[in-house]
């Protein structure tokens, strides 16, 4: 038993969107590697906030039960977060069902959520120790649904500009080129977080030391450690980190060049084009790979996804790539 499921980018690929069924009702989900909560927008997430948003309504599903007393909180790297209800429902992603799975109901969400009418609530897909009900700690889907997988892997295929997929249970080798390099994957975190060996700018030597890192599909951008992002940028003439747009901005007739993440013996290249991530309407284009905070480890987002076929690989817990 297996699932395939598109994922729509919205516009700039700022998030990648995936049709949900939640007791025979319909959502678009942002699936989040990067987190392990199911949380949608709901009948008990204020009308204020409900906004042009699809809700899930309990009351509509035969299915749905309720989990007494029990609460979530959670809060994103990006400042966002939500809190709520939990309950059980029967969830199917691209043909896999998954009974008796937790989903989480908003009773309320942050205004970076109530103004992203696409999206209806996350899918996280990290490990289940990141889960945050209380007092009992949930199981992801993606472990429920373990299981019955024929493999236990889930892989993503994110496209610039264009839908992609995850898909459930099996490879799709159709799906990449070439042979899957695996690596290791440290869950103590609870994130799918590996070690980068070294990185090279455009058809610069590969350097730098190794350094720590989590492959995030609800991340819009490709996060790295300041000193990366610092030696990138120097080859980029016009480069300037500007407080107004929030990060590092180039002219937008400049050429990108690529950036080389070094993974074990797999040299992962993200394409300058996918570097050029968006316009600021004044000429100059917001670049895709910014700092990470120093938060002590790299997030590899989407604009790293997009150039990989990626396997979550549960059972070995290992990562595998491979470029498309
Ligand atoms: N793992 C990521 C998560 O999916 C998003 S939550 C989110 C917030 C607003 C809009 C859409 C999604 C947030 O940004 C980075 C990190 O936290």
């Amino acid at each position: 038993v297996g699932g395939d499921v598109t994922a729509t980018p919205e516009s700039d690929d700022n998030e990648y969107l995936c049709p949900v069924t939640i007791g025979g009702q319909t959502l678009n989900l942002d699936f989040d590697s990067g987190s392990s909560d199911l949380w949608v927008f709901s009948t008990s997430t204020p009308s204020s906030e409900q906004q042009s948003h699809t809700i899930y309504n309990p009351a509509k599903s035969s299915t749905f039960k309720e989990l007494n007393g029990f609460t979530w909180q959670i809060s994103y790297g990006d400042g966002s977060g939500a809190s709520g209800t939990v309950g059980t429902d029967t969830v199917t992603v691209g043909g896999l069902t998954v009974k008796n799975q937790a989903v989480e109901l908003a009773t309320a969400v942050s205004s970076e959520f109530v103004t992203d009418s696409a999206n209806n609530g996350l899918l996280g897909l990290a490990w289940s120790n990141l889960n945050t009900v209380e007092p009992t700690q949930q199981q992801t889907f993606f472990a429920n649904a373990g299981p019955q997988l024929q493999q236990n892997v889930f892989t993503a295929d994110l496209r610039h500009d264009q839908p992609g997929s995850y898909d459930f249970g099996f490879i799709d080798t159709s799906k990449f080129q070439g042979n899957l390099n695996y690596v290791p994957v440290d869950n103590s975190q609870g994130f799918w977080q590996f070690t980068v060996d070294g990185y090279a700018v455009g058809d610069g030597a590969t350097g730098g030391n190794s350094f720590s890192a989590i492959a995030d599909t609800g991340t819009t951008l490709l996060l790295l450690d300041d000193n990366i992002v610092s030696d990138y940028y120097s080859q980029i003439s016009s480069a300037q980190n500007s407080n107004s747009a929030g990060g590092f901005v180039f002219d937008c007739t400049e050429d990108v060049p690529d950036l080389t993440l070094q993974i074990g013996d797999y040299a992962a290249v993200v394409p300058g084009s996918l570097l050029n991530f968006s316009q600021n309407g004044d000429g100059t284009c917001f670049g895709g790979i910014q700092s990470d905070g120093g938060q002590g480890f790299a997030i590899l987002g989407d604009v790293f996804l997009k150039a990989q076929f990626t396997v979550f690989d549960q059972g070995n817990v290992q990562l595998g790539f491979a470029p498309k």
